[in-house]
């Protein structure tokens, strides 16, 4: 039975959808060195922020399929070497949009009526009304920072509250943002202008400390600053310098450079509000978060797609399902053409013909290179790392599309030099979603794919083929079919055999060396 170990507190909802596939184990607060020791008994992993899956961890875990991040943000967990070493990494993209979109409205809400410090008073056994004069938001500038789900729904909400709306959000269209309600503008104008700044952004380069010195002295100076998108997006130390010199009024922070936070100044003001990451912390998000992602671990187990994966570009469920037949040709195609080439590829060109050539071809193109180094990776090499792999080995991959192809409605064509030369084949699908070998080295054929396979190319004269079942007879090897394919009469020819047996030792060269035999290659699909 599969293993999932669970790193972080998720909802128990989650737990029970893992152990209808899984032994479950809960560990939580493990420290990183205790992680690496147990981390190889584990098939899947389910955390949240609170586990750092490094670079160390993932080469240890030699077993792992699949790594759950129950929330948004990945950065967290080495993707880079996840992807490496063909983990996949999912998330749960919108379960706790509406949880951190209300909580940065609570921050802001809190901020403008000081009710952290107003509650602290009252405790206090004070009653100090005038200490606490807040400010109202309605008909204030809300500038937004990055208007992706959570940023939206906190634009929607602020709308209905009667503020007005700046966006900076560089890879949002106007139209969208009109909708909304947001007018785009750039960074500076949205510091200059807006009373409340609201970060929605994950940390990139871009976004590192997007909030600094600079950017804080263009602000007015009743602006204050919400953060509950990620730690980093801002300079801690220029922020709280900025409060205390009275550049701005105050800031309401759920992430941090460094969580849980160590000694801060950010601590020292009392227009400064802090949390300790609660934007996702809701029932309801937490519910929808395990559900997700266990989910999505279930089917991985099971070898159904994730929904979800960051790190398998473009084949979402939807393509995977709708391209299911051509993956699976694409990757017997490639695994073909890489042992007629031989080993060390030094290039693989992938042309989808005819009706195939108005797909989008990087689906088609990662399964052809995850069938082409399937002889050398095995099950190592997945949709996930096929294409690092192939960089890593100095593949190029050439992709091509040829509309004008028609020999069948559509057809794959895969051409690849390596070790043995240059080598093609060309496939496609009959309509009960068989796959056909259509094309060996230019020569036409009409095979299916089958386990032992014994391509030859020889002269096209009387008696080759003859020899050639003899020759497999005397060594007890069973043909299942045969076909030959020609250009022109008597000139050359190939022959596919299909074979119940693999080839024995030293009757490939046997074969070689029959009058007529040009080349041999024996080839296991
Ligand atoms: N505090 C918490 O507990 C939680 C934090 N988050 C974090 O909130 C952030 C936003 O999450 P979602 O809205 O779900 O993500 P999203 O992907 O829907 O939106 C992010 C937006 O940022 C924009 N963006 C990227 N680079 C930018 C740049 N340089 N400048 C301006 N905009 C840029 C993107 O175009 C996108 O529209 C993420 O960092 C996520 O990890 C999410 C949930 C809970
Ligand atoms: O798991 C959590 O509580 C953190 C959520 C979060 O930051 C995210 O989903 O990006």
């Amino acid at each position: 039975m599969a293993k999932v170990l669970v790193s972080d507190p998720i909802d128990q909802v989650g737990v029970e959808i893992l152990s209808q596939v899984a032994q479950v184990d809960v560990k939580t607060g493990l420290p990183p060195e205790e992680l690496v020791k147990i981390i190889p008994e584990y098939d899947a992993m389910m955390l949240r922020s609170g586990t750092r899956v490094t670079k160390e961890i993932i080469e240890a875990a030699t077993q792992l399929k699949i790594i759950g991040r129950a929330g948004v943000g990945v950065d967290n967990i080495d993707v880079q070497a996840a992807t490496r070493q063909g983990i996949v990494v999912v998330n749960s993209p919108e379960g706790n949009t509406i949880a951190a979109a209300e909580h940065a409205l609570a921050m802001m809400l809190s901020l403008s009526r000081h009710i952290p410090e107003a509650n602290q008073s009252v405790k206090n056994d004070k009653w100090e009304r005038k200490r606490f004069i807040g400010a109202e938001v309605y008909k204030k500038t809300l500038g937004v920072v990055g208007l992706g789900k959570i940023g939206s729904h906190v634009a929607n909400v602020a709308k209905s509250m009667g503020m007005k709306l700046l966006a900076y959000d560089p890879f949002i269209s106007k139209e969208r943002a009109d909708q909304l309600g947001c007018t785009l503008v750039d960074l500076d104008l949205l510091f200059a202008e807006s009373d409340y700044i609201t970060l929605h952004i994950p940390k990139t380069k871009e976004t590192t400390h997007i909030i600094n010195k600079e950017s804080l002295s263009k602000m007015k100076p009743n602006a204050r600053i919400i953060n509950c998108a990620r730690g980093g997006t801002i300079d801690e130390s220029a922020l709280a310098e900025a409060i205390a010199e009275g550049k701005i009024a105050g800031a309401a922070l759920d992430v941090f450079e460094e969580e849980p936070l160590k000694e801060s100044k950010l601590r020292e003001h009392e227009n400064i509000i802090l949390t300790p990451h609660l934007g996702a912390s809701t029932a309801e998000a937490q519910v929808n978060v395990a559900v997700d992602v266990a989910e999505q671990i279930r089917d991985v187990l099971l070898g159904l797609p994730a929904r979800s994966a960051v790190n398998i570009p473009g084949l979402t469920p939807d393509v995977m399902e709708k391209m299911r037949p051509y993956l699976q040709l694409a990757e017997t195609l490639g695994n073909l053409v890489g042992q007629l080439a031989g080993g060390r590829i030094e290039r693989l060109t992938v042309r989808l013909q005819g009706e195939l050539a108005s797909t989008k071809g990087q689906p088609i193109v990662v399964a052809s290179i995850k069938g082409l180094l399937s002889q050398a990776l095995r099950e190592r090499v997945n949709y996930v790392n096929a294409a690092i792999e192939a960089k890593e080995r100095g593949i190029r991959i050439i992709e091509t599309h040829d509309a004008s192809i028609r020999d069948y409605s559509d057809s794959l064509h895969l051409a690849a030099q390596g070790s043995l030369g240059e080598h093609s084949v060309t496939g496609a699908l009959l309509s009960d979603g068989e796959i056909r070998i259509t094309d060996v080295d230019g020569f036409p054929i009409n095979v299916p794919p089958s386990n032992y396979m014994l391509f030859t190319v020889h002269r096209d004269m009387p008696g080759i083929i003859g020899k050639i079942g003899s020759l497999l007879g005397s060594f007890n090897v069973n043909i299942a079919s045969m076909q030959v394919g020609r250009k022109i009469v008597r000139g050359d020819a190939v022959m596919a055999l299909s074979l119940d047996d693999p080839l024995p030792e030293g009757l490939l060269n046997e074969i070689t060396k029959v009058d007529g035999i040009r080349d041999a290659y024996t080839v296991k699909l």
